[in-house]
């Protein structure tokens, strides 16, 4: 059966994808829905798709701003508004949502600067994004920097100016801030003499040995004039708004962007305590040293109460990104559940987790061996707890799979999350391709494990994608694996244990199948963390 499925799928979405080179592979049989033959890989690309398109970020500013004659209201709070409005904001979704803003905003709003990732207007031309884009009339300027997700000095002229814009402000004055992810690296203040290379170098170090977005951002806000709640301090008194796209677990205010608008809770000694966890101590320069040292305990600019001027709103999440996946996946006939929106930890124990998860539901709506079904559940809760992810369901994936075996629907199970990667080696790839390529080699060695293999009854896809459409420092999102890859791999003469160790999952997929798994959208100017979907259901015999 052929289906031109990358035909297919721009015809449907060129909301969303440059191009996706799905094409489809000879053993996946297709089901027909709704008149239309598709099978499991293209449904896994199409609930990603939706996950991606429910937080677009001119739709979150629609859905949550309202301007009535003088008055804005952001969710349920309202402000007066008299062409008063400066805005600022930095990240990868920023654009968008200045976009939105301004249009609502109208004569309200008096002059802006955004810092927003470098190439991102070519790239929103040239896929006729154009409602993304500043109109030709606007007030705002735009500053584009921070390429590869690294502060440079692009940025630093932005954050400049939007502290410069932000100290000429009054008590007659409304600030909106647009934050979002990459908000760290599009914003980068050095306190002096703290300089930008420093800091940088400081950070790609963290990230490099795994630490995670909370860590790297508690010690980036120490050093910061902005970040840590800095701005909101100079933009006083005049009101701010900050309206948030989060892509932190837990949607915590002070850590997304390194929180320029919330008080931080962090000390000095946290800092100190990251240092040292990663054995950076020795290598901090004498400028971080001094910075530090005259923070003397705290790295807040300010307390609580100095922030009364202050209101943060969180408008986007990958909570609602989810709920999107969820929706299309159940329109396309899946039983299907969320497990959690926070799933983090180093990549390879997460990807323990999804294989253990996956051969829990293939024995489960094989109604096989119990024992193997029981030590599988015990494990998998006991990897939850290690990984220390609160909101994990495993009882939700217990009624998506009850649902499937009492309707023969296919399974479709989500999650979402940011883990870390520790590099060992000098490839190219990101933390979502890796994970993809983890689960294959996981489920490979468990299919080899196993005598009466559930696993093999069952067609299994897992994706894991990003949905800012940038995964590490890679042209994919993401990709997608499945139970036979490994195999498929040895047979196209790639090793795929060796293309982990050296963490070059994006050459491995680029390779394998033609680069068939590779999920390419492009930047997509959002960003909620990312995405994992598993779909599941019986091979025919
Ligand atoms: N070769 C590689 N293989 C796997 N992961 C990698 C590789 N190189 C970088 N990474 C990971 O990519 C991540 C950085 O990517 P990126 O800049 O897209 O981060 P991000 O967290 O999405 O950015 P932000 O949160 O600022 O939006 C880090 O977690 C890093 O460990
Ligand atoms: O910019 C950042 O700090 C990260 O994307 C987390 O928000």
């Amino acid at each position: 059966m052929v289906v031109l499925f990358g035909q297919y799928l721009w015809l449907r979405t060129n909301r969303l994808f440059v191009h996706t080179k799905w094409q489809l592979r000879k053993h996946y049989w297709s089901i027909s829905i709704a008149g239309k033959e598709m099978s499991l890989p293209q449904h896994s690309v199409e609930i990603f798709q939706a996950a991606v398109n429910a937080v677009l970020p001119q739709t979150m500013i629609r859905n949550n701003v309202r301007v009535e004659g003088e008055r804005l209201t952001v969710q349920n709070q309202s402000f007066p508004v008299h062409k008063n409005v400066y805005l600022v904001g930095f990240g990868k979704a920023v654009l968008g949502m200045a976009a939105a803003a301004e249009d609502l905003l109208g004569e309200h709003m008096l002059q802006g600067v955004i810092s927003v990732p470098s190439g991102i207007q070519e790239v929103l031309r040239a896929t006729g994004k154009i409602d993304m884009l500043l109109k030709p009339q606007t007030k705002m300027q735009v500053i584009e920097g921070a390429k590869h997700n690294l502060p440079d000095e692009n940025a630093l002229t932005a954050a400049n100016r939007i502290q410069h814009l932000a100290e000429g402000l009054t008590a007659k004055d409304l600030l909106f801030v647009l934050i979002s992810g990459g908000g760290s690296a599009l914003l980068p203040a050095p306190i002096p003499p703290v300089t930008l290379q420093e800091k940088q170098s400081l950070t790609k170090q963290l990230a490099a040995k795994g630490a995670t977005i909370h860590e790297l951002n508690t010690v980036r806000k120490s050093l910061s004039l902005l970040k840590g709640g800095g701005l909101a301090k100079i933009a006083n008194p005049a009101q701010v708004v900050s309206l948030i796209m989060s892509d932190v677990i837990g949607d915590s205010l002070d850590i997304i962007a390194s929180g320029p608008t919330v008080p931080s809770s962090h000390r000095t000694e946290d800092c100190y305590k990251i240092l040292s966890k990663y054995n950076l101590e020795s290598s901090i320069p004498e400028s971080v040293k001094e910075v530090l040292s005259r923070a003397k305990g705290s790295t807040t600019h300010g307390e609580s109460q100095d922030f009364a001027h202050v209101c943060n709103f969180i408008i986007g999440s990958n909570a609602i990104a989810l709920k999107q996946a969820k929706c299309q996946s159940e329109s396309l006939g899946y039983s299907t559940s969320v497990l959690s929106t926070a799933v983090s930890g180093d990549v390879r124990n997460v990807a323990k987790l999804y294989s253990m998860l996956i051969q829990y539901a293939c024995s489960t709506l094989a109604d096989s061996n119990s024992v193997q079904q029981g030590n599988l559940k015990d494990a998998i809760l006991q990897t939850i707890a290690m990984l220390d992810i609160p909101d994990f369901q495993l009882d939700n994936c217990l009624i998506a799979l009850e649902e499937s075996r009492g309707s023969g629907r296919p399974v479709c199970l989500l999650a979402g999350g940011e883990t870390t990667v520790m590099l060992r080696g000098k490839g190219k790839g990101g933390r979502n391709q890796e994970m993809a390529l983890l689960v294959a080699l996981e489920l490979h060695k468990a299919k080899l494990t196993r005598s009466q293999d559930p696993l093999s009854e069952h067609e299994v896809i897992f994706l894991s994608g990003g949905t800012d459409g940038q995964d590490g420092p890679t042209e994919a999102a993401g990709a997608i694996a499945y139970t036979e890859l490994v195999d498929e791999a040895i047979s196209e003469g790639l090793n795929v244990e060796d293309f982990l160790s050296n963490n070059d999952s994006f050459t491995f997929f680029s390779k394998f199948n033609n680069g068939s798994n590779l999920i390419v959208t492009g930047l997509t100017c959002t960003n909620v963390m990312d995405v994992q979907a598993i779909l599941i259901r019986p091979k025919r015999r």
